[in-house]
């Protein structure tokens, strides 16, 4: 009985189904990091072209194809196999190359028409809108969420000072790109290295950084981060992933003489600050010059800072204050000829722990990566996903 009805067979095919699914995301994990990162840079730079189809060549494995499969769903493309998979009548003309199981199994890749479009829209990345669904799930943040008493405590204040109404008024350009020519870059990359030159202090952390595991992941993630707007780092705590990504970051866009503002969210007010500090004093600098942050009721540093910390919670009321004219600052400086000087790629890099208990003490964080995460997945404008993992 239990057979013929259909909601058990239907729900023994989703069986089935997630079964497989979880088989096939084995098989991803079970491809080196290699091959991974292989696989992955030749779909970003299909992905890229103005090519509709990418046919893999055809000696990849079983395991590899599996691996292209997930890969492909998760950067939105589709992907197909054929050919055949092994050859019951060979002819001794066939050789022994041939006689190998898979030799003729090609796998294709297809970009969605979505994504075609997107890659056809020249601007398509200098518009973020936030989606239906993400805003809802934003709302329902802040309904579990509401505003603390020191949040609300500054409106409050601003309904009767003049003081604090002057300061609402002047405009929080703590999210903008600093203003500076090539010639103050390349002063300030030069005074960087000369510092690191002559204080041993700085000398010394400047080679315990290049041990860091991150470090020979340096070139791999700024390629990932320039050509994706999300980009997901994950590694074990203390590789390297907070104090060296905004770096990497930043010493690339410097590199090119292009300035830049990379906005880092923490969970907490004291890891604001406090990474703030070490980046600081890893470039021999005072906080709020290079590095400053944005913690509610508190600030060092600001629009002359290229990279600033904030909590999530301070970004995420940015955002739903204020949430387009954020993004229309840090949307893509090369795609609009009529952009404002203030425009800059969007980059979002989520970085995380590779200790999930991190994530499970800090439910509101989680929530937060959640929903914005999602804000992000949702956008029909977001091309997605690079995974790296950095172990130690
Ligand atoms: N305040 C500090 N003083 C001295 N060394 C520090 C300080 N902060 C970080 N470090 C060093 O820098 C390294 C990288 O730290 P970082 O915080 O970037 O790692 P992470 O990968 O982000 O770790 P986590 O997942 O725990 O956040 C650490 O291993 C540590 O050696």
């Amino acid at each position: 009985m239990a057979s013929t009805c259909p909601s058990t067979s239907s729900s023994s095919g989703l069986g089935k189904r997630r079964q497989k699914k979880g088989q096939r995301q084995q098989e991803v994990t079970n491809v080196t990091e290699s091959t991974r990162i292989r696989v992955a840079l030749v779909l970003e730079k299909f992905r890229a072209s103005n090519d509709e189809v990418y046919t893999f060549e055809p000696n990849l494995s079983n395991r590899d194809r599996a691996a292209v499969h997930i890969l492909c769903r998760k950067m939105g493309m589709k992907s197909k196999s054929s050919g055949a998979n092994f050859f019951p009548f060979l002819t001794l003309d066939d050789g022994p190359v041939l006689s190998r199981r898979g030799d003729q199994r090609r796998i294709s890749v297809f970009k969605n028409k979505q994504n075609v479009d997107t890659l056809k829209g020249k601007d398509a990345r200098s518009c973020f809108k936030f989606s239906e669904e993400a805003k809802y799930v934003l709302q329902d943040l802040f309904t579990r969420y509401p505003p603390d008493d020191g949040e609300t405590c500054e409106q409050v204040v601003g309904k009767h000072s003049k003081k604090v109404d002057k300061l609402q008024g002047k405009k929080d350009d703590m999210f903008c790109k600093p203003a500076m020519n090539k010639s103050e870059i390349a002063k300030r990359v030069q005074s960087l290295a000369s510092r690191i030159e002559k204080t041993p202090s700085l000398k010394q952390i400047a080679a315990q950084r290049s041990k860091l595991p991150i470090a020979s992941f340096k070139d791999v993630i700024i390629s990932t981060v320039v050509s994706n707007q999300v980009v997901l780092i994950s590694g074990e705590t203390g590789c390297g992933k907070t104090t060296q990504v905004p770096q990497f970051i930043l010493d690339h866009m410097w590199g090119k003489g292009e300035t830049c503002k990379i906005v880092c969210t923490q969970p907490r007010r004291i890891s604001a600050t406090s990474v703030s500090e070490r980046i600081s004093a890893e470039r021999g600098e005072s906080v709020g010059d290079t590095v400053g942050y944005k913690i509610r009721l508190e600030s060092r540093g600001g629009r002359q800072s290229s990279i600033m910390f904030c909590t999530n919670g301070v970004l995420l009321r940015a955002l739903v204050t204020n949430g387009s004219a954020i993004f229309n600052k840090l949307a893509p400086r090369k795609l609009g000829k009529d952009d404002i000087s203030d425009i800059t790629h969007i980059i979002v890099v989520l970085i995380v722990s590779s200790s999930t208990n991190v994530l499970a003490h800090a439910p509101k964080h989680l929530f937060f990566n959640t929903a914005l995460t999602y804000a992000f997945t949702s956008s029909s404008e977001l091309l997605i996903h690079c995974f790296y993992e950095v172990t130690a």
